[in-house]
């Protein structure tokens, strides 16, 4: 029988508020990419495996048609979801405790090209931004960019002491979805790269909250406790983001180094 969300462990994570761990991420992520790296942690070799492999559900939103707000390829864009095995085995058992509840992780992204990577930094949000503020460049346009977009990597040399998140394998995009079904309402589309997709955006959004508000804070409350308790850090910025072992993990949870960094790909 499948049990009510509102029920045992998820009936609680939907009722305890994330303002405040949310709000703790954000003063403690800039910088993040300075974060020290352990570069001979031996972490560092962790295989890459396909997540569909290990029985977790996703398709690569940037290798499809179906992914607003771009309804198109992304160049460079892969069909993998490629993420560090030990990663995977948290994620699998993330889905146990989702599975009496009739509920799973539904993937978006996980390890990216580079291309990918530079292609939105660099050219996709700064023609977003400035189409709404043509006056924004130099450092302003970069810190409005890097809110929802990590920077890339210049010709494609990662640097090994400060790779971009997602291309270390320890970084993820997902939300939960009903088994086999729908996904759960988030009160964003993925990638929607404004306030709104800000994790603890409906924590304070208003006074008096419309119903689908209530169900999309509160979903948003299951996936990030849900993920809290396999280990992973959220982005604050972003509902969807969350990494294990990488420098955001390292910065937001107070680990004294990295230990994921470019992956072996
Ligand atoms: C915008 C989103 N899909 C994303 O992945 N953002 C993070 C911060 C990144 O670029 O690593
Ligand atoms: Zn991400």
């Amino acid at each position: 029988m499948i049990q009510s969300v509102t029920q045992g462990v998820l009936g609680t994570y939907r009722t305890q508020s994330i303002a405040e761990r949310v709000a703790r991420a954000e003063a403690l992520r800039p910088g993040y990419r300075d974060h020290p790296m352990d570069v001979s942690a031996p972490a560092q070799r962790d295989a890459m495996v396909d997540l569909r492999a290990s029985g977790i559900a996703g398709e690569n939103y940037y290798h499809s048609l179906h992914n607003p707000p771009y309804h198109t390829k992304i160049d460079g864009s892969v069909p993998d979801l490629l993420l560090r095995a030990p990663l995977a085995e948290r994620l699998q058992t993330v889905n146990t405790v989702l599975a009496p509840y009739g509920l799973e992780l539904w993937v978006f992204d996980a390890w990216r090209p580079i291309a990918v990577q530079n292609y939105f930094h660099d050219h996709w949000m700064p023609t977003h931004l400035r189409r709404h503020d043509p006056s924004l460049e130099g450092a302003a346009l970069q810190a409005e960019v890097e809110k929802y977009w990590a920077r890339g990597a210049p010709g494609g040399m990662i640097d090994p002491t400060s790779p971009p998140p997602h291309a270390t394998g320890a970084a993820v995009d997902l939300t939960l979805r009903r088994i086999g079904g729908d996904a759960l309402f988030m009160g964003s589309v993925f990638d929607d790269v404004t306030e709104i997709s800000n994790t603890a955006h409906l924590e304070t959004a208003s006074d008096v909250m419309s119903f689908s508000a209530i169900e999309a804070r509160d979903n948003r409350r299951m996936l990030f406790w849900v993920m809290d308790a396999a280990g992973f850090a959220n982005n604050p910025t972003e509902w969807w983001h969350f990494s294990l072992g990488d420098q955001m993990w390292a910065r937001i949870t107070g680990a004294e180094a990295a230990y994921y960094g470019p992956a072996p790909i």
